[in-house]
């Protein structure tokens, strides 16, 4: 059994069930990021145009500047240490302006230096059946959605040209960020790999997206693994999350964010993957599986942790931070403790 009881949330086998509760979870997560002081009813009797301005006028978070953040459940190795050296020595020319500004004004008490750093909603998304929920869920649900203040990052990629069927990138955007009206609603960012570095291989990929995360989370800090502020995952049948394999050296990587996968056992060979200890770093970790033919898998991540597949990792290693929402035919026999969303 897993060492914690983790958060299991079950739905009938309809995609509008779970689409709906997804959404509302994301929504709510992202409302007590940007109204943190504020009750949930009062959030909901905003305008839209209220919470932009509330957003506008308090859109910094104040950081000690080369603070490393304290935030990580995962255990590693004396290897973080080094990767934080290496980030800190970065010139500033890497820093994208766009998301800091310095407030250079000592405290009285301490005399350390100040960031001011932009509000930011960081979102990590998965690719595959997830990308639907995602389609069905946030689409409807756009009068609630400050999409100019999130910024999207793709958990892994195939090494394939966008506009491939099989690019979680071509996916996302053809099933969600192409439908959005932006003229409405906003438009987020999404970050992904660099399209023109296909053929240079997945180790150049790799290297290029982690640079772009360490731009985006690194800012003027010293960190040593970005914080997103939720990650949404998938389980493939086989256990495996991102690109992240069973019984794979990857599973084990305790420095990189962002690894290269030149070997993959199924579908497209090379892809890019955040890695377990970036994923378990975030502040909330959300699992969406559905459908009859994940059923074994999860009964395996309920039930059997010692076989440490990389949802399992992830389940353990961040465990409070955790929420499943699973549907019926997935989750059953299985021996856990299902709950009703609350809406
Ligand atoms: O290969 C991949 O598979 C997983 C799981 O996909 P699903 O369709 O079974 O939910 C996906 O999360 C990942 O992004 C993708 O590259």
């Amino acid at each position: 059994m897993t060492t914690y009881i983790p958060k299991v949330y079950t739905f009938a086998n309809n995609i509008h069930d779970i689409s709906n509760a997804v959404a509302d979870h994301i929504i709510k997560l992202q409302n007590a990021f940007f109204f943190d002081n504020m009750s949930p009813e009062d959030v909901h009797s905003m305008s839209r145009e209220d919470k932009l301005n509330y957003i506008e006028e308090n859109k910094y978070i104040t950081k000690r500047k080369n603070s490393v953040s304290s935030v990580n459940s995962w255990s590693g190795s004396s290897l973080q240490s080094q990767k934080r050296n290496s980030i800190s020595a970065m010139p500033s020319s890497n820093v994208n302006p766009d998301n800091s500004d310095t407030n250079s004004s000592p405290t009285n008490s301490t005399k350390q230096k100040l960031n001011k750093v932009k509000k930011i909603f960081k979102v990590g998304i998965s690719g595959g059946s997830l990308l639907d929920i995602l389609q069905h869920g946030l689409l409807p649900r756009q009068e609630d959605i400050i999409w100019s203040k999130w910024e999207i990052f793709l958990l892994d990629e195939r090494l394939v040209p966008f506009q491939d069927r099989e690019s979680n990138y071509g996916n996302s955007k053809r099933k969600i960020f192409s439908l959005i009206d932006t003229e409405k609603y906003g438009k987020p960012k999404v970050y992904h790999i660099d399209e023109s570095l296909i053929y240079e291989g997945a180790q150049a990929c790799a290297e290029n997206y982690e640079m772009c995360l360490i731009n985006k989370f690194a800012s003027k800090e010293t960190v040593k693994w970005p914080c997103f502020d939720l990650i949404l995952l998938g389980v493939a049948p086989d256990g495996h999350i991102g690109s992240l394999f069973p019984n794979r050296k990857e599973l084990r990587e305790a420095s990189k964010w962002v690894i290269p996968i030149t070997d993959s056992p199924v579908g497209v060979k090379e892809r890019v993957s955040l890695t377990i200890p970036v994923i378990c770093n975030a502040s909330h970790i959300s699992f969406v599986v559905e459908g009859s033919m994940k059923q074994p898998i999860m009964e395996k991540i309920m039930e059997m942790p010692e076989l440490s597949l990389p949802s399992s990792l992830v389940n353990e290693g961040a465990l409070k931070k955790v929420s499943w929402f699973v549907d019926e035919d997935a989750i059953r026999g299985v021996n856990v403790i299902k709950r009703a969303y609350e809406f």
